[in-house]
Parts: structure tokens; sequence; C-alpha cells
């Protein structure tokens, strides 16, 4: 087998913010403006990651893990304070036009489609700025039509799309310079269940047909749908670092009933009827969690146990998200077993 290439290669990123230092009250802000203290914080704490060309990635965190501030690093909008990084074998903060050529960026709390224009003028621009022969031009804009649907949307205004049709024309236009790794922040917020549907499986082809895709996400399905593997980044460091399939067998595919109970919860005898499912006492004693691998029974059927049992009030259905896994690797290894754990 031939060798695969490396398209994202960083060692020891490092990206520091000050923040000011300031004492509370108007005395503080007086103080601040003569003698400036600030704080370091590290966003990025020494990354170590490398995509080959073809991976699709999920970069997962907590709020505030640092994931935005690597794809700035990425992008080359942000330089680095310690590290080295090359996308494409082009460093990013140094030349970003270059590295500009090979990556598209897609924000789902954002968009690149000028606001007051109709669809079809975003892309024009993109093209003259991307300096994309017209013949390519035209294929990409042909395909993308095809695939997302959009050639109704190119006339209208862009203000005027829904949240949907916007995702759909924002794919294109991150995509229509054909770059060689896309990174997607939120692809998929907001957005009702078959346009969600839609937009992940317009992104599955993207990675069978060879581009690379970092994915930020906060959706699990995203995850499970898009992605072969995953980086969890917890305060600016890597926590873990493996294939998607083994969390999903592991830990992903839960989900939790909590019911609220005529009388206190009989934890035992609800233990007894469901061996396989982790049976807990809520928040009040006529509280009860039930969760259990949803690969194995659904959760109506552990909601008929129970009833079958107790008399219940209400129930309420979650399925796991990101933040749950998190905190199940958290809970699963010790520190030092997660840094770098594959
Ligand atoms: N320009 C900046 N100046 C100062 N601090 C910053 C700046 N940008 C980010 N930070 C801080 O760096 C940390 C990491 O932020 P970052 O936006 O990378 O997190 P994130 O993982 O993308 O979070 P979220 O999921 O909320 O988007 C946070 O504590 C944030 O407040």
């Amino acid at each position: 087998m031939a060798p695969t290439a490396a398209l994202v290669e960083a060692s020891g990123l490092v990206k520091e913010f000050r923040r000011p230092r300031k004492a509370p009250g108007l005395a503080g802000a007086l103080r601040h403006l003569v003698t400036r203290r600030f704080d370091v914080h590290r966003a990025v704490d020494g990354i170590d990651l490398r995509v080959d060309e073809g991976e699709s990635v999920a970069y997962v965190g907590p709020n505030g893990a640092g994931k935005s501030t690597t794809v700035k690093l990425l992008t080359g909008i942000l330089v680095p304070t310690a590290g080295e990084v090359r996308v494409a074998g082009v460093v990013p903060h140094r030349d970003r036009v270059a590295n500009a050529r090979n990556v598209g960026v897609v924000f789902g709390q954002r968009t690149q489609l000028w606001w007051d224009l109709p669809v079809q003028d975003t892309f024009e621009l993109l093209r003259d700025m991307y300096r994309i022969p017209a013949a390519d031009y035209r294929r990409s804009m042909d395909r993308l039509c095809e695939v997302l649907e959009i050639g109704p949307l190119l006339p209208v205004l862009a203000r005027k799309l829904s949240l949907g049709q916007r995702m759909r024309a924002d794919l294109a236009a991150a995509l229509l310079h054909e770059p060689r790794i896309v990174y997607l922040d939120e692809p998929t917020i907001g957005l009702d269940v078959s346009v969600k549907d839609r937009v992940r499986a317009f992104l599955r082809q993207l990675v069978a047909d060879g581009t690379t895709v970092l994915l930020t996400t906060h959706d699990v399905g995203d995850i499970e749908e898009v992605c072969r593997r995953i980086v969890v980044v917890d305060e600016g460091r890597i926590r873990h670092d493996g294939p998607v399939d083994v969390l999903r067998d592991t830990l992903a595919g839960h989900s939790t009933v909590r019911f609220q109970l005529a009388a206190p919860a009989p934890l035992e005898l609800i233990r007894q009827h469901l061996p396989d499912a982790e049976v807990s006492a809520g928040a009040g004693e006529r509280d009860l969690v039930v969760r259990f691998d949803r690969t194995l029974r659904p959760a109506g059927a552990v909601a008929a146990a129970v009833m079958g049992l107790v008399e219940v009030r209400d129930l309420r259905i979650d399925d796991e998200g990101v933040a749950d896994l998190i905190r199940r690797l958290h809970e699963r290894d010790s520190p030092a077993a997660l840094t770098g754990a594959g």
C-alpha cells in the first residue's frame, strides 16, 4: 500500500492570549488604564496533530477547549506562539493566500455569503478571488448545484434564505475552488432533521470523493455519520485520539430514560429486571434514572419494563451528546491514560 500523505502536520502547537487583568469597579478600570496588567491564557497548549489526505476527523471538546483557536491556526488567521504547523506543505500564517487555495471553511453560525447580494454574485466574487479558470468554475458549479440542489437559490438574496438553504449555499461557497481540506464548524447547528440528514449525506459523499474533513461539532450524529476518527481536546490539549467505531461501541450508543415515579424507586427490583442497564436514583427519591446501550434494546422496551413494575408519572428520553461522551472518557480513563491514548 502506498504511504498516505500528511495534509495537516502540527507539532508542539501553542497559542497564548493576553487577557487584561483588572480589579473590579471604576477604580480598577482607571488603574488598568495607567498600569496595564495582563494574564496569559494558553488556549492551545502543545498540540501534535497529523491528518492524512482523505481522513474525516471530528475535532471535539467542551466550550473553550481550544477548537476554534486550532482551526484559526490552521487557516493562518492566527500566528502560533510556539510550535510548527503545515497544511499541504504550506505554513498557513506565512502564506495565507497559498493556504486559502487548499482549504475551505464553513462556520455554522456565520456566513461568507454577501448578505445583500444574490447567491450567484457571491460565487462569482469567490471565483475571481480564487482565480478559478472558467471551465473549472462551470464544472464545480454544475456538481455543487446538482448535489446540494442550490440551482433555484442562485438568484435569491442571501438574507432571504432559510437557515437550511443558507447552509447549503455556504457549503457550495466553501467548496467552489475544490479545496483539499475543509474545516467545518457546527455545520448542522439549528437545522431541522431532514436538512441535517441532507447536509450529513453531502459531507459523507465529500469524504468518499477524497476531500479531507475536519469537523467541529457538539452533535454526536454528525460525528457518527460523517467521521471515522475522533480527536477530543480539552484545556488546549489532546485528550483522546482514535477511531469513531470504538467509541460508538463503548460509549456513544447509550441513552438515558429519566422517570418520575408515583412512589420511591425500588432500585434493586428494577436492576433485577434490567440487568444490563445502569439503574440509579435521580435527584429526588421518586426519580429514577436508567442508562442503557441502545444497540441492545430500544428506549421503548426500557420504558415498558419499568412501567410493568412501578407506577410512572412522567418520563424523558435523552440520547447522549458530545458533552456526555467527553465526561465518560474522563471517567473511564485516568488523566494519565487519556493523554495521547489511541
Ligand atoms: N482572541 C482571543 N483573546 C483572548 N482569549 C481568547 C481569544 N480567542 C479565544 N480565547 C480564549 O481561548 C480559549 C479557547 O477558545 P476557543 O474559541 O478556541 O474554544 P472552543 O473550543 O472553540 O470553544 P467553543 O466550543 O465555545 O467555540 C477560551 O478560553 C477563549 O476565551
